[in-house]
């Protein structure tokens, strides 16, 4: 084997990930798939048969990233992290990993757009592993690896501009397109895959904000992170003390005419709404995050689905450079996933 790989996370894009794992052939040995409270592991770093993954015989016990760190250094090949959660302390782990030369693929966000301080550690030039990330952003669509070629060839970004968000376009897609209640859209996108664990997260514009901040230091505009900018907020007011997603779904439909009017409002105006992300460079760098309307004929208008879309206008591309298709779901996110780790692959494992 090329590689051992450690699978963090087995939930909606996990298990994706692990079903076109085992179909792809990849010269990998998986040696550890973890979900919340249970783990299995092949101590002696012999294959786990992903055709029967099968947690019913695992015993209860999370590890933590502290162990899994400690185990795959112990791999006598080069050994992969991929996180397929959206946990905050794993993301906050990734160092550890890449100091025992253990390299990182990743959709979870968390890391790349929390502190200035973990991403200069995340991309030190001296890190001898690798980190992958592509489905941070746009889920499988080559949003990170586009941007990164334009700049690694010299090209200059101007503006990034886009609808960065598989549940809200989904959402806006839905509700701006009939008379569907704004909570039973949230409540399908939930029930599709489409949002974060929890769905606030989208709905409190947090979601998009994290991929502009990954969009924005990538082009050189270090931001400070998600709430350093203007962001919007779906959530209703009132909501934004509940304490479970459970009573918020059951509480949001009590809103639904106030969304409708937002709607309603736009289309008087012969416009759609769309929740987007822009990061503009001409200037000052200015970065924010929210909902515009649009004239129906503006190409952002014409999502179908969880589409994403975004434009990058740079030197090069003054007409910009436009990426769209599906930007939320298990498959089209798990196969960013597999993507990288093919690349770690391709690479050996190491710088
Ligand atoms: N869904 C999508 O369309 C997209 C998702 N992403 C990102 O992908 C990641 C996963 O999303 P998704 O699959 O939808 O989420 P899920 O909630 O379906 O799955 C999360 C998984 O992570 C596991 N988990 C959570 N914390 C830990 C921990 N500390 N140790 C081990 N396992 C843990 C959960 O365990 P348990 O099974 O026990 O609950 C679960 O298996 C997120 O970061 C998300 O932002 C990115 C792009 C698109
Ligand atoms: N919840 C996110 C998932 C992908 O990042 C979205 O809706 O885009």
């Amino acid at each position: 084997m090329t590689l051992n790989v450690a699978i963090v996370g087995a939930g909606l894009v996990g298990s994706a990930f692990i079903k076109q794992l085992a179909a792809s052939k990849l010269d990998v040995a998986v040696v550890l798939i973890a979900r919340s409270s249970k783990t299995i592991v092949s101590m002696d770093f012999s294959p786990l048969n992903l055709a029967n993954v099968d947690f019913s015989a695992a015993s209860e016990g999370g590890w933590t990233p502290a162990q899994i760190a400690e185990f795959l250094s112990k791999s006598p090949v080069p050994a992969v992290l991929v996180d397929n959660t959206s946990n905050e302390g794993l993301a906050q782990a990734y160092p550890e990993f890449l100091a025992k030369d253990i390299s990182v693929v990743t959709p979870n966000k968390k890391a790349f757009s929390s502190t200035i301080e973990l991403w200069n550690k995340l991309f030190d030039k001296s890190n001898k592993a690798l980190v992958y990330h592509e489905s941070t952003v746009g889920a499988g669509l080559p949003i990170i690896s586009t941007l990164n070629d334009l700049i690694a060839t010299g090209d200059r970004v101007h503006k990034i501009e886009g609808i960065l968000s598989g549940t809200l376009s989904y959402i806006f897609n839905e509700f701006g397109s009939s008379d569907v209640a704004f909570s039973a859209v949230v409540k399908k996108a939930k029930e599709l895959g489409y949002t974060e664990p929890d769905p606030r997260e989208d709905l409190n514009g947090l979601d998009v904000a994290r991929k502009v901040t990954i969009l924005s230091r990538l082009a050189g505009n270090l931001v400070a992170g998600p709430t350093a900018f203007p962001v919007d907020s779906l959530i209703p007011k009132p909501l934004e003390s509940v304490e479970s997603v459970e009573d918020f779904m059951a509480e949001l439909p009590k809103y639904d005419t106030d969304m409708a009017k937002l709607r309603d409002d736009a289309k008087a105006e012969g416009k759609c709404l769309r929740f987007v992300g822009k990061v503009d460079l001409t200037g000052t760098p200015s970065v924010k995050v929210g909902v515009e309307k649009y004239d129906l004929s503006h190409p952002f208008a014409a999502l179908q689905g969880s589409d994403n879309v975004i434009a990058f206008t740079t030197e090069r591309y003054p007409s910009p450079l436009i990426v769209q298709g599906a930007g939320a779901g298990d498959a089209v996110t798990a196969m960013g996933v597999l993507a990288d780790l093919i690349k770690i692959v391709q690479r050996g494992g190491r710088k």
